[in-house]
């Protein structure tokens, strides 16, 4: 298994050196290693200290259109046209190989993104699970037969993949992003093109390899990895060989893929920003509150579009949680994904420090407390680390309470009632997960029904599962990711209808 180019990265714990030439530096489309017909190259960054980990092909459109040909040829003539059960023990192989082949590349996704490499393996296996889940639901793509009103007549549904698919996705998940959209595609019998984020293309080249092990016909994952984003994300919007858009990232970006994909009424699915709020009523069992408020908050240094992004606590609680969570933030250990004590890595890049740094500076500067942290941990040309931050007595006027922070900072805010508490959890214009803490039954389901977001944890700052429908409402965007729901995304609606059947026709 995992053989030949990639035979390197299954001996990267032995040396640094063949550690660093296991990071590919071509990029994969039908099914070949390739560099960009550009010949030009873009190089990638360690965000825990700032070094070159190495170059990648800069694919310009002749190389998207390559990729979106052979992909469309493929679906045709080789991966659409296998039955469900032929999809899916290929699948189940990629799925075993990649949960193989986890620490490996747990260290190449610590490496190019900063998470812990703990954290990283958690990710590796997350991500495997939505190939297994749809590698089973790959068999349990039903139609439907339906009562008709005329008695000569026969009708069915049947559902289809919907063509060539193309995926831009984050650098916060840079495995498991690409998984869960890989998963249903697959599955259905969808190919697919990858255009992973610039910050983070090797964990996505690295499952490539284990895709062409696992026997994917050449063309039916091709990836282009670029710093065009706008130009190669406006080719695919626009190529009419490419049936659906699947887009995560920011509310921005994803408003100019919906309104690019209008030219050719694609299907898209856009999974965007959020800016959780997390609600922590007085009946809530505190350390239990604080524990979840950690694990949301902190998880990928709050890199996570479900982070808790605003922490509201009731009056009779506030002194009391923030002595808690403070306690527990200052525990974290913040350094190196790569070393084992790490707990918080990095943030991203310079750009994602700076803006942090400014959140905090905004929020200082119109009257918010800064309990803990609010520094950088080292000089920040040498990795981009913050220290565990908490804010307290954020207003709804402070930028860390209107918008995504999207790293290792929370902001608080006290509320006196339950009604108080909605009303700040709803006054923002995307609405993807919320969380709430209280011990009375009749107080969480009034709360958890009226907030507006495409997921609610209660008692849980932990929700995201293979088994549950990933998604938001209002500007987080459209579609489910993962659960018995996902397949939809992926799969058109055919109606058929069987008419002048002479010998079932009773009047006759
Ligand atoms: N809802 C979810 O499931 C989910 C998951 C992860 C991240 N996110 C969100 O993603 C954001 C952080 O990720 P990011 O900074 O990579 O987001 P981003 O929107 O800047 O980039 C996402 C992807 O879009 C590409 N891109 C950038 N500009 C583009 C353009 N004009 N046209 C086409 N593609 C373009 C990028 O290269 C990257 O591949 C946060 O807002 C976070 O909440 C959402
Ligand atoms: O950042 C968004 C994805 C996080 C998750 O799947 O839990």
């Amino acid at each position: 298994m995992y053989s030949s180019k990639v035979s390197s990265l299954t001996r990267l714990n032995q040396s640094t050196h063949l550690f660093r030439r296991s990071f590919f530096n071509q990029t994969y489309i039908n099914g070949q290693w390739v560099s960009s017909q550009s010949g030009e190259t873009f190089k990638v960054y360690n965000p825990s200290n700032g070094k070159e980990i190495g170059s990648v092909p800069n694919c310009n459109n002749q190389d998207a259109d390559k990729a979106i040909q052979a992909a469309y040829d493929t679906f045709h003539n080789k991966w659409s046209i296998k039955t469900g059960k032929e999809r899916s023990v290929i699948m189940r192989k990629f799925n075993d190989l990649i949960l193989k082949n986890k620490d490996h590349l747990a260290k190449i996704l610590t490496t190019e993104m900063g998470k812990p490499v703990k954290e990283a393996a958690g990710e590796i296996v997350y991500g495997a699970s939505y190939i297994e889940w749809f590698a089973e639901e790959a068999k349990r793509i039903h139609g439907d037969v339906l009562p008709s009103a005329t008695v000569n007549r026969r009708s069915f549904v049947i559902r289809q993949p919907v063509g060539v698919c193309g995926f831009i996705t984050p650098w916060n998940f840079p495995s498991s992003m690409i998984l869960r959209k890989a998963g249903p595609a697959l599955a259905a019998g969808c190919t697919i093109v990858i255009k992973p984020a610039e910050d983070t293309p090797y964990s996505c080249l690295a499952l490539c390899d284990l895709a062409k092990e696992a026997g994917f016909p050449d063309g039916t994952i091709n990836v282009l990895t670029s710093t065009r984003s706008a130009e190669i994300g406006k080719f695919l919007c626009e190529h009419p060989l490419i049936s659906k858009m699947s887009f995560t990232g920011s509310t921005e970006v994803g408003k100019k893929i919906m309104a690019m994909c209008a030219s050719t009424v694609k299907k898209i699915s856009l999974e965007l920003g959020g800016n959780a709020p997390f609600l922590v009523f007085n009946s809530a069992d505190v350390k239990q509150a604080v524990q979840g408020a950690m694990a949301s908050k902190f998880r990928a240094s709050g890199q996570t579009c479900v982070c808790a992004n605003r922490i509201l606590v009731q009056d009779g609680i506030y002194d009391e949680f923030i002595a808690e969570f403070t306690k527990k933030a200052k525990e974290q250990t913040v350094g190196d994904g790569l070393d084992e004590k790490t707990i918080l890595g990095p943030v991203i890049n310079q750009d994602q420090y700076e803006r942090i740094i400014d959140f905090v500076a905004d929020a200082r500067d119109k009257g918010a407390k800064i309990i803990t942290g609010g520094k950088e941990k080292k000089g920040k040309n040498s990795g981009f680390f913050i220290e565990p931050t908490i804010i307290a007595d954020v207003k709804l006027s402070m930028r860390v309470a209107q918008e995504e922070i999207f790293g290792p900072v929370a902001s608080i805010i006290k509320f006196k009632t339950e009604e108080e508490a909605i009303k700040i959890a709803n006054s923002v214009d995307v609405g993807l997960a919320a969380y709430l803490y209280s011990q009375d039954l009749s107080q969480v389901w009034r709360v958890a029904e009226r907030l507006q977001t495409g997921m609610v944890g209660i008692n849980e700052g932990l929700i995201s599962s293979v088994e549950a429908p990933f998604g938001g409402v209002k500007q987080s965007g459209f579609g489910r990711e993962g659960s018995k729901y996902g397949m939809e995304d992926y799969v058109n609606m055919k109606y058929i209808c069987m008419g002048n059947l002479k010998d079932v026709d009773r009047t006759s």
